[in-house]
C-alpha cells in the first residue's frame, strides 16, 4: 500500500522486549497505553499522541489533520482506523488495534508478534507498522469482510482453500511443536477452577463435569494422534470475520493471527468448517461431504484440483472431522475463561454449552469414522 511507505519512516526504534520477540525489533515501539474503557472522543487525543510518537512523518502534523473512527468492536479487541491528511493532500490510513482487557489469559501475544513478521513477508494479513504497550498499528486493508454465507460459495471456498494451502507453507522460525493439546490443557487448567460472583452463573458452571471433559480430551488426543495429520503453521481461527476479499483484484486477505501456531492441518480446516455455522451457531450449516471435498481438492492441489485421488480425499475427510471435534472443545474451554475474565457483554457461558453440546452430538459419528478408517488402513 503506497501510503504505508511514508508512514514507515519511523520516529523511534522498537526495543527488543525479550530475546524471543526479536521479530518486532524492526518496527517502532512505544510504551504508551491507551485505555480501552475510554469513549472514542476521550481516546482520540491519546491515539493521536501515540501515532505522532510512533511515526516521524506524522509528528509535526496538526491534530486537526487526524481522524479517528471505530472499525470494529470485535469480540476480543477494539479496532480503530486512523486517517491523516498529509501535506500533499493525500490521506493515509492505518488501523490501531487495542488488545481487549484480560485477553492475555487466552492469547499468547509474544507468539503472535513473532509470527506476524514472517506471515506479513509471505503476503498474509496487514503489515505490522508499530507496537505499543497494549496494542499494535497495522496497515489498513481496503477490502470487504466476508459474511458466513460467503465461505460456502464454491468460487470463494476454492479461493479460501488455495490461500490456506499457501498459508500452511509459511515457515515460522522457532519450535515446530503443535500447540493444540498444550493450549487445550492450559485452557482446561484455568477453566476448571473458576468461581463466579454471580450466583446464577456459578450454579450453571457447577453443572459442568470437568472429569468428563478430561476423559473426552484424553480419548480425542489419543485417536487424533493416530491420524498423522501434518503439522503446519495454522491460523486456528479462520472465521468469516478474519477473511477479507477485494473482489476487483480477486484477492483474499487472511487477518488476525492471534491464535496462530504450529498445529495440525486437520484442526485448521475442521475449525474453519465449524465457522460455516455463522454467528448464530447454526451447526446444521456445517458443510456436507461434497462441499468438503470441493474444498479439499483446492487445498490439496491448488493447480490441479481434479487430479486429487479419492483416497486422499477420504483421508482428509476423516482427519478434518476428527479435529473438528477438538475445535469445539477448544472454543468451549476458551469461552469458560472468557465468561470469567472478559468485560464484554456476551453470554460466554452459554457459548460453552453450545460448543460442548455440539461436540457431544458429533462425537460418535466422527470417532467411529476415524476408527474404521484406521482399522482399514
Ligand atoms: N488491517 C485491517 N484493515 C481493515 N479492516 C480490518 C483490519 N483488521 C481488521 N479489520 C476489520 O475489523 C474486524 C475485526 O478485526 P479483528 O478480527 O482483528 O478483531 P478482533 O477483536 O480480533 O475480532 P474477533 O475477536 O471477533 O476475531 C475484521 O472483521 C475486519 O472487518
Amino acid at each position: 500500500m503506497g501510503a504505508t511507505s511514508n508512514i514507515c519512516d519511523y520516529a523511534t526504534e522498537a526495543p527488543r522486549i525479550t530475546s524471543s520477540s526479536s521479530s518486532i525489533s524492526d518496527v517502532p515501539y512505544s510504551r504508551l497505553t491507551v485505555q480501552t474503557s475510554l469513549s472514542l472522543p476521550e481516546m482520540t487525543p491519546r491515539i493521536i499522541e501515540l501515532c505522532k510518537e510512533l511515526f516521524k512523518n506524522w509528528s509535526k502534523q496538526d491534530d486537526s489533520c487526524f481522524h479517528v473512527e471505530t472499525v470494529s468492536g470485535g469480540i476480543t479487541n477494539l479496532l480503530l482506523k486512523v486517517s491523516v491528511k498529509a501535506e500533499s493532500g493525500d490521506t493515509e490510513s492505518v488501523t490501531v488495534r487495542l488488545y481487549g482487557p484480560n485477553t492475555d489469559y487466552v492469547i499468547n501475544r509474544e507468539r503472535e508478534l513473532h509470527a506476524i513478521k514472517y506471515l506479513s513477508a509471505a503476503g498474509f494479513g496487514a503489515k505490522l507498522l508499530a507496537v505499543f504497550a497494549n496494542g499494535t498499528v497495522q496497515s489498513f486493508i481496503n477490502a470487504r469482510t466476508l459474511v458466513p454465507a460467503d465461505m460456502r460459495i464454491p468460487n470463494l471456498a476454492a479461493q479460501i482453500a488455495k490461500e490456506l494451502h499457501r498459508f500452511h507453507q509459511v515457515e515460522i522460525p522457532g519450535s515446530k511443536e503443535p500447540q493444540l493439546w498444550n493450549d487445550i490443557f492450559k485452557f482446561y487448567e484455568k477453566a476448571s477452577v473458576l468461581e463466579f460472583v454471580d450466583g446464577e452463573k456459578q450454579k450453571k458452571y457447577r453443572t459442568i463435569s470437568f472429569t468428563e471433559i478430561h476423559d473426552e480430551l484424553v480419548e480425542l488426543k489419543e485417536l487424533t494422534g493416530r491420524l498423522n495429520s501434518p503439522v503446519v503453521y495454522a491460523h486456528n481461527d479462520l472465521l468469516c470475520g478474519n477473511i477479507m476479499a477485494n473482489d476487483e483484484q480477486g484477492k483474499l486477505h487472511f487477518i488476525d493471527f492471534e491464535y496462530g501456531s504450529y498445529n495440525y492441518r486437520g484442526f485448521d480446516i475442521g475449525n474453519h468448517f465449524n465457522e460455516y455455522a455463522g454467528y448464530d451457531c447454526d451447526y446444521s450449516l456445517y458443510p456436507g461431504k461434497d462441499e468438503q471435498y470441493h474444498f479439499f481438492k483446492h487445498y490439496l492441489q491448488p493447480d490441479k484440483p481434479h487430479m486429487v485421488s479419492v483416497k486422499d480425499l477420504e483421508a482428509l475427510y476423516v482427519e478434518t472431522n476428527a479435529y473438528m471435534l477438538a475445535s469445539h472443545i477448544f472454543w468451549a474451554l476458551w469461552a469458560l475463561i472468557q465468561a470469567k475474565m472478559s468485560p464484554i457483554d456476551f453470554d460466554y457461558l452459554e457459548y460453552f454449552f453450545l460448543r460442548y453440546n455440539e461436540f457431544k452430538k458429533q462425537k460418535g459419528g466422527c470417532l467411529s469414522l476415524a476408527q474404521s478408517f484406521l482399522q482399514g488402513s
